[in-house]
């Protein structure tokens, strides 16, 4: 952490974030380069999805600084924040199931130039080409509600992406499928902030991780130091 980083797009600088009374984020300090696939590791609990919601303005009661391209946002509200071209995919998803695939994927309003097209989607996401106009009382899968909550921000514009958990209690091939989609993302120039417990998942796919530990980030690794460090991480992780 000590080295400075070149081509810093987001800035997050002792960030102090609060649910009501309750102080959870103690100092939060993380940067992430354009391009780049950084995740956020830690137990449950450590702050990793107040983190995502602080930095969109969700977790309002805010402090510290957050800078995105230069741009100050820790007074910013949601929407102001979205328009800088930054968008969250929430660990709950949020798919209306009333609606069919292709109807949630014309939801998202477009916030900046360069959302990708439904036939781009549906390029990268050949299930959800499938299923597309799978309609009231059909459910997707768990693998389908995660594909189809990462296409919809991709019609937004964004290429900021925040991705919260994506992984989570998928099957290992559908796992491998998220991977291939997060790396052609990554090829096609968005920078992707990832929350993981899956840390095989999170080795595959990322430039360098942040240790969350009570409310701060206490270390960073890069992927390629993570053999020399994996027994402080098994401290840090309790896995
Ligand atoms: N809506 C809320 N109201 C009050 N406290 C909350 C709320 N959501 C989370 N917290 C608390 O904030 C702290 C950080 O939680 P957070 O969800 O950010 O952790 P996490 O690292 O993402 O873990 P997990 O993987 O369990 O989601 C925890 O102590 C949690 O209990």
């Amino acid at each position: 952490m000590t080295e400075p980083l070149s081509n810093v797009l987001l800035k997050v600088k002792d960030l102090q974030g609060w649910y009501d009374e309750s102080h959870v984020l103690h100092g939060i300090d993380f940067e992430v380069r354009q391009g780049e696939v950084v995740t956020l590791l830690g137990r449950n609990g450590a702050g990793k999805t107040s983190t995502l919601l602080a930095i969109m303005g969700i977790l309002a009661k805010r402090a510290g600084s957050i800078t995105f391209n230069g741009t100050e946002m820790i007074s910013l509200q949601p929407r102001q924040i979205a328009r800088l071209g930054i968008a969250l995919c929430p660990e709950e998803r949020g798919i209306f199931s009333s609606l069919s695939v292709e109807e949630n994927l014309m939801l998202p309003p477009r916030i900046a130039d360069g959302g990708l097209s439904v036939e781009r989607i549906y390029d990268l996401f050949p299930n959800l080409y499938e299923r597309r106009k799978s309609s009231q009382g059909t459910k997707l899968s768990g693998g389908e509600q995660q594909m189809l909550a990462i296409a919809r921000i991709l019609r937004t514009g964004a290429k900021f992406l925040l991705l919260d958990e994506p992984t989570e209690g998928l099957a290992p091939v559908i796992v491998q499928q998220i991977g291939r989609t997060i790396k052609a993302l990554k090829d096609e120039g968005f920078t992707i902030v990832l929350v993981e417990q899956n840390f095989r998942f999170a080795a595959s796919v990322a430039d360098r991780h942040y240790v969350v530990d009570q409310g701060k980030v206490v270390d960073m690794i890069p992927n390629d130091q993570l053999e020399e460090n994996a027994q402080k991480l098994h401290d840090y992780l309790g896995v």
